[in-house]
């Protein structure tokens, strides 16, 4: 479990008097869209010049830019838009000493993608695709979280990668592309692990079928399609016929759903009436689980389609409009359904909380492998507040109706559940602290300013 570092968030409950209705309020870009879009700049099909714009600024989109850097790309950040510039002098990273490996490889770069796991695993699939020879690591952290996910079904199709640590682990050496065309399994439905393969596939220009057990957050699918790539999808399978694609100079991010969701859950767990909007979110339906679970049970919230951006996402308005007094429980049992809320699971268990009923989240094993344990630690976070909450191996069972209190909650150093519970907190009288809840900055540094335009009375605790 990481330590504690972060700044501690502290929340008084209830809704400040005079927020407007209906109300709009702007969410920043999304992490996943921005991570692909930085990426696409290694392509072989890239543009010399890239830019990205509404790109999301947190620390996990922000820890790749050293590693591009170091391989020679140029990245200049100007408010929310990144340029991209391929033929840069490389900038060498420090190295992050490793107990195992005694020798570093010296004719590689060694690229650092801190807690990152979505930067580390689509990096090392660009690299397994355009034969770039370079070591892929993270902070002590990714170095635990599995990378053979991804690393198996890379090395089948004839990749050269090695780990120089712990089997199956951070660090990587990747030193050889794929050549062999074929049909490879996945062993799980992570986006990121897919995401990589088709990376790799598609930067090699190589013909490759992917089977996979969920079809979960389809952003590299869109964007490269976008592209000019061909791809083809079936049932439980997605495949690319080989040659090219051709990166456009100009790349859009939608807003951040996940993001979205913490003002939308605020707002209906007031439920004092009214309407939110949030206008340009992605409405992949692949990211839209916890808007969606919630309608199913009975919310108010509708998707007002706008169009589609350059990237191959659809956006539009995401609207709230009251609260959730006809909504009893949530369920979640299907793999799909769970991919699609995978990130809000901490904000779905939050509200489920709050609820009269019984509710499940299921199908969340993979949850297990994030930067923590977000099984344990959302059952911790909530237990904080008084919930009736119980862990067990591939979800969460949260029994409404337990009177809930304030006082200090632990975020686990894990940006989903600090703002998880920062959100439960402005619903309920009272002040809390959530320690460490500054660690939202990951995916959402201006997550207390929007948390306040909304009407939540947050505030960061600067002393420490
Ligand atoms: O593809 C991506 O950008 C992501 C996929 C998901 O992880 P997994 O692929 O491990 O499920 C998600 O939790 C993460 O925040 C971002
Ligand atoms: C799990 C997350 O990201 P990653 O897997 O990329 O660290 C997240 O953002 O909640």
């Amino acid at each position: 479990m990481p330590m504690t570092s972060s700044a501690d968030l502290t929340v008084d409950g209830g809704r400040t008097a005079g927020v407007s209705d209906p109300l709009t309020v702007t969410v920043a870009g999304d992490k996943s869209v921005s991570h692909r879009a930085l990426l696409a700049a290694l392509l072989p099909g890239a543009p010399e010049l890239l830019t990205v714009r509404r790109a999301n600024l947190g620390g996990a989109v922000r820890a790749l830019l050293p590693a591009m850097r170091a391989l020679g790309v140029a990245v200049d950040v100007s408010g929310d838009t990144l340029v991209v510039r391929r033929g840069a002098a490389p900038v060498p990273q420090p190295v992050r000493p490793h107990s195992g490996v005694v020798a570093w490889p010296e004719d590689a770069p060694y690229l650092q993608t801190e807690g990152s796991s979505a930067a580390a695993r689509l990096l090392l699939g660009i690299l397994a695709g355009t034969g770039l020879r370079a070591v892929v690591d993270g902070d002590e952290v990714l170095r635990h979280r599995p990378m053979d996910w991804l690393v198996d079904p890379l090395r089948v199709l004839g990749a050269d990668i090695e780990y120089l640590g712990e089997p199956g682990r951070l660090p990587v050496l990747v030193a050889g592309s794929v050549h062999r065309p074929g049909r490879v399994d996945l062993a799980v439905g992570s986006a990121q692990a897919r995401s990589g393969v088709l990376l790799a596939a598609v930067a090699a220009g190589l013909p490759v079928a992917l089977r996979h057990p969920v079809r979960s957050r389809d952003h590299t699918e869109r964007m490269l399609a976008a592209f000019g790539a061909r791809l083809t999808e079936s049932d439980g399978e997605v495949a690319h016929q080989g040659g090219d694609c051709v990166v456009p100079p100009v790349v859009d991010v939608p807003t951040d759903p996940s993001l979205a969701a913490y003002p939308v859950a605020a707002h209906l767990l007031w439920g004092h009436g009214g309407e939110l909007r949030v206008p340009d979110v992605c409405l992949n339906p692949t990211r839209l689980g916890f808007f969606d679970v919630l309608r199913t049970a009975g919310a108010d919230i509708s998707y007002e389609g706008r169009g589609t951006t350059t990237g191959g996402e659809p956006v539009g308005t995401l609207v709230a409009r009251g609260g959730l007094g006809r909504v009893r429980r949530v369920r979640v049992d299907q793999p799909a359904v769970l991919h699609a809320l995978i990130d809000e699971v901490p904000l779905l268990a939050a509200v489920a909380a709050t609820l009269p009923g019984e509710s499940w989240i299921g199908c969340a094993e993979e949850l297990r492998f994030k930067e923590t344990d977000r099984i344990a630690t959302t059952a911790g976070m909530l237990d904080a507040f008084g919930a009736d909450v119980a862990a067990v191996d591939d979800g969460l069972l949260i029994r409404g109706g337990a009177p809930l209190r304030t006082g200090e909650v632990p975020a686990f150093e894990d940006h989903r559940i600090a703002m998880a519970a920062a959100t439960l907190a402005v619903s309920l009288p009272g002040r809390t602290t959530v320690s460490g809840g500054a660690c939202h900055r990951t995916s959402f540094p201006d997550f207390a300013d929007v948390q306040r335009a909304v009407g939540a009375r947050i505030c960061e605790d600067t002393t420490s």
